[in-house]
């Protein structure tokens, strides 16, 4: 049994970095979409990413963003991932230097598997919540049932995820890592100490559970 890895996103303060970090998340995502009150400025996020801790990943999301748009932001800032959220294709998320994830939303009538084989070169596909006219970020689940049984790249699970349901999460899905951001926070953009670390807490307590189970 692998160990399930776990990605905070929206992250907007260093303060709530540092403590994702210290409670043990393997990945940090910075939102660069503006539409979003998670959204983070090249210089927040360099305060951000400056403040971390050896071996935590960071993510830069971005949402339909021009390539000369990435760029600029790649020529400031060291992110380890890109995740594209919008409608990019696989030819808009190539090219950066760059590994990549594709965040799918669980949209009815898509074939899910068919888009997804389209991102060879990603590292992995995110799936999301469907709501419309909202390309993330929702907090709200969908039917992991509906969830392919053959994805083409490694599962980052998404989509209201939280302390109460991360277990039950991992357990039916058993995807490569959870990902969150309304779950863990207070108010939007900004994260809850006390939720982060329920939620990184719950996703130790069944990795364990997990691990042993598979001994
Ligand atoms: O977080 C946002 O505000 C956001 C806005 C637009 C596109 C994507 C966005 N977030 C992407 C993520 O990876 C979120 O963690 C994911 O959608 C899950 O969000 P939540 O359901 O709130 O846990």
């Amino acid at each position: 049994m692998v160990r399930i890895r776990t990605k905070i996103c929206g992250i907007t303060q260093v303060e709530d970095a540092l403590i994702a970090a210290q409670a043990g998340v393997d990945a940090l995502g910075l939102v660069f979409y503006a539409k979003s009150p998670r959204a983070v400025t090249v210089a927040q996020a360099q305060k951000i990413i400056a403040a971390l801790p050896p071996f935590v990943s960071t993510v830069g999301l971005f949402v339909n963003a021009s390539r000369s748009e990435i760029n600029a932001i790649l020529d400031e800032l060291p992110l380890d991932v890109l995740q594209f959220h919008g409608d990019e294709t696989a030819a808009d998320c190539e090219g950066f230097a760059r590994p990549y994830f594709r965040a799918l939303r669980m949209q009815p009538g898509l074939d899910i598997a068919q888009l997804a084989e389209q991102y060879q070169s990603a590292q992995g596909i995110l799936l999301d919540a469907w709501v419309p006219g909202v390309h993330g970020g929702t907090g709200e689940r969908f039917d992991w049932t509906q969830i392919p049984a053959s994805l083409a790249k490694p599962l980052i699970l998404a989509g209201g995820l939280n302390a109460d349901n991360v277990a039950q999460a991992m357990q039916q899905v058993q995807p490569w890592a959870v990902d969150v951001s309304g779950g863990v926070e207070a108010n939007r953009g900004i994260k809850d100490a006390d939720k982060m670390r329920k939620f990184l807490y719950a996703v130790q307590m069944k990795n364990v559970q997990l691990c042993d189970g598979a001994q």
